[in-house]
């Protein structure tokens, strides 16, 4: 899996992670998403998403980001993907970050992380105290994680879907990496739960917008100033 060498641009993990919005798949979206001040873009490489980018779009739209938004980082998001698949991923966009949010192994991810220069973020369902302990298995081959809730049994996507999870499980934890708090947020919440869970960052798609896979400006604009709020208090 050759990987270019040079991806490790790392605006994002001086920032430590921060606010991603994920799921960008217009120009309008990008737009609001960097009006907004939004530290991590994410598109989304999965083909049952609404959210879902072909990788020339992604190649326009990452393109629009950089020149709108030089220090933002630019998120990769795959489900199970092989080696040729983030190649062409890598190849078309040259991600700052992989989010890797199937059903990788903690070997899998370090062999991603072993030939990917940017950074590699593993994406995890939290439901129980278990899956809290596996998350730390994670942390020591990943540069940073992302903690969501689990999808329902029937769910088309292993994210994405809205769904938040009991944020007690993982309130005050550390992982020895950072990690970002995902699942069901929006402007009305995520202050709360940055205030509970104190984590480096946070992650949302649904909550920023009016249908699926269609996001609002005002709704990305209202997250981003919450969440800021939020993260400069508990950083105090
Ligand atoms: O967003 C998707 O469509 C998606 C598809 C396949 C795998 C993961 C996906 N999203 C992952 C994310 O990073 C979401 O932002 C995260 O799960 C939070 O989503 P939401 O609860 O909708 O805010």
């Amino acid at each position: 899996m050759p990987m270019p060498a040079d991806t490790r641009g790392l605006p994002v993990q001086k920032a430590s992670l921060l606010i991603k919005i994920c799921g960008l798949n217009t120009p309008q979206a990008v737009e609001a998403a960097v009006a907004a001040g939004a530290d991590l873009l994410g598109f989304v490489f999965f083909p049952k998403s609404p959210r879902y980018v072909v990788h020339r779009e992604a190649a326009e739209l990452t393109a629009l980001a950089r020149r709108l938004a030089p220090g933002a980082g630019i998120v990769a998001l795959t489900v199970d993907a092989s080696d040729a698949d983030l190649e062409a991923i890598i190849g078309a966009i040259a991600p700052d970050w992989l989010q890797l949010h199937g059903g990788e192994t903690p070997e899998r991810v370090a062999a991603v992380r072993e030939r990917f220069k940017g950074g590699v973020m593993k994406a995890l369902g939290v439901g129980s105290a278990g899956d809290v302990a596996r998350a730390h298995r994670f942390a020591e081959v990943a540069d940073s994680l992302l903690l969501d809730a689990k999808p329902a049994a029937d769910a088309v996507l292993p994210g994405g879907n809205g769904i938040p999870f009991d944020h007690r499980l993982i309130a005050g934890e550390r992982f020895g990496v950072p990690f970002l708090l995902s699942g069901g947020l929006h402007a009305d919440n995520v202050a709360d739960a940055i205030r509970l869970v104190r984590p480096q960052g946070v992650d949302v798609s649904s909550g920023v917008e009016s249908a699926p896979g269609v996001k609002d400006a005002a709704r990305i604009a209202a997250f981003v100033r919450a969440a800021r709020e939020a993260l400069d208090m508990v950083r105090q």
